[in-house]
C-alpha cells in the first residue's frame, strides 16, 4: 500500500547534497572519466521503477535496494558502483534512510551535471527485507514502443513523461558487463544536455548484433542506442514528443524535472509540512 513519510526531522540536507556532490567531483576517473553521475542517476530511478500502482507495491520508500535480492537483480547490474559511492556518505550522515539517500543522490547527480532542478522530499523510511519486491519490473531494453508504454503506465507515466525520463540516457553509457549492450558514450556523458533527443533524429543508425549477441543501434560516429531507445522515433506519438525536446532544451528540461521528482517519489505520501527542498549546486554556492 501506499506509505506515509515520516514528519522532516531538523536536518541540513543540503549538507549531504554538498558531500554527494563534493564527492562526485572530487571522484572524476570513475568510469574512463565519465564519473559517478550518471550511474547515481540510475540508481535512483531504479529504486523507484519497482513501483507497480496496480497493487501500490515497489517505489523508493523503504530503500529496499540494499538487501540482495533486488541489489542482485540482473536488471540492477553496475548499480553497486553507486552504492559503495554512498557507503560513505551513509556512514557521515547515519540519519539519513535508504530510500531518502538513494533518490537524493540522483537529484544531485542531475543537479551537478548542469539538468535542471529537481524538487525533492525527506521522510522515506527503510523498510524490512520481506518487504523488497520481485525482481523483474524494470524494463527490458530489447523491446518496442508497445512494451514501453506499457511499463511506463504501470508506473503511472503517460507518453509525454516516458519520453522526458528516457532523456537521461543522454548521460552515462552502456557497459557489456552490465547488460550486454556496449557503445562509447555520447556527446556529452557527464553533462545533461537533449543531445539524446537530437542524436535519435539526426544520425543514420544501422541495426547490429554486437559480440554479444545482443541487437543495438550503432551510428556512424560510434554511438548507439537500445531497441528501447530507437521506439521512441519510430511510435508516431512519441516522435512528436522526441522532436519537441530535440528542438528545445529547457522544455525537456521542465518536464524531465517534474516526471523525475514524481518517479523518486511514487507510491509514498508526504505530510504537508515535508516542503520540497530546491538544493544549491556547489558553484552556486561558490564552493
Ligand atoms: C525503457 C526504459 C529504459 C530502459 C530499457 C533502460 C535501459 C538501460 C540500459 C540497458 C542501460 C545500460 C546499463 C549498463 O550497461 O551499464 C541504461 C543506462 C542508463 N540509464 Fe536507462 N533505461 C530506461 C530508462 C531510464 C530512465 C527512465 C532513466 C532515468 C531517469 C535512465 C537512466 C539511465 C542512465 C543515467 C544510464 C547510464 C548509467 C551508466 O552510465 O552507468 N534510464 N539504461
Ligand atoms: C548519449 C547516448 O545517446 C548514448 N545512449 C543511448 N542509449 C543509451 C542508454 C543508456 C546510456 C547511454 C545511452
Amino acid at each position: 500500500g501506499v506509505h506515509v513519510a515520516e514528519k522532516e526531522a531538523k536536518r541540513d540536507y543540503q549538507e549531504v547534497y554538498n558531500a554527494i556532490a563534493t564527492k562526485i567531483r572530487d571522484e572524476d576517473e570513475y568510469d574512463n572519466y565519465i564519473g559517478y553521475g550518471p550511474v547515481l542517476v540510475r540508481l535512483a530511478w531504479h529504486s523507484s521503477g519497482t513501483f507497480d500502482r496496480n497493487d501500490n507495491s515497489g517505489g523508493s520508500f523503504g530503500g529496499t535496494y540494499r538487501f540482495k535480492k533486488e541489489m542482485n537483480d540482473p536488471s540492477n547490474k553496475g548499480l553497486q558502483n553507486a552504492f559503495d559511492f554512498l557507503r560513505p556518505i551513509h556512514e557521515q550522515f547515519p540519519w539519513i534512510s535508504s530510500g531518502d539517500l538513494y533518490t537524493l543522490g540522483g537529484v544531485t547527480a542531475v543537479q551537478e551535471m548542469m539538468g535542471p532542478k529537481i524538487p525533492w522530499r525527506s521522510g522515506r523510511v527503510d523498510q524490512p527485507e520481506n518487504t523488497v519486491p520481485d525482481n523483474g519490473r524494470l524494463p527490458d531494453a530489447s523491446q518496442g514502443a508497445s512494451y514501453v508504454r506499457n511499463l511506463f503506465d504501470r508506473l503511472g507515466f503517460g507518453d509525454r513523461e516516458t519520453v522526458a525520463l528516457i532523456g537521461a540516457h543522454a548521460l552515462g553509457k552502456t557497459h557489456y558487463e552490465n547488460s550486454g549492450y556496449e557503445g562509447p558514450w555520447g556527446p556529452s556523458p557527464n553533462v545533461f544536455t537533449n543531445d539524446f533527443f537530437v542524436n535519435l533524429l539526426n544520425a543514420h543508425w544501422t541495426l547490429n548484433t554486437n559480440k554479444k549477441g545482443v541487437k543495438q543501434w550503432d551510428n556512424d560516429q560510434g554511438h548507439m542506442m537500445l531497441p528501447t531507445d530507437m521506439a521512441l522515433v519510430k511510435d508516431p506519438k512519441y516522435r512528436k514528443l522526441v522532436e519537441e525536446y530535440a528542438k528545445d532544451q529547457d522544455v525537456f528540461f521542465r518536464d524531465f524535472s517534474k516526471a523525475f521528482a514524481k518517479l523518486l517519489e511514487n507510491n509514498i505520501k508526504f505530510p504537508d509540512q515535508n516542503k520540497p527542498h530546491y538544493f544549491k549546486t556547489l558553484d552556486e554556492q561558490d564552493l
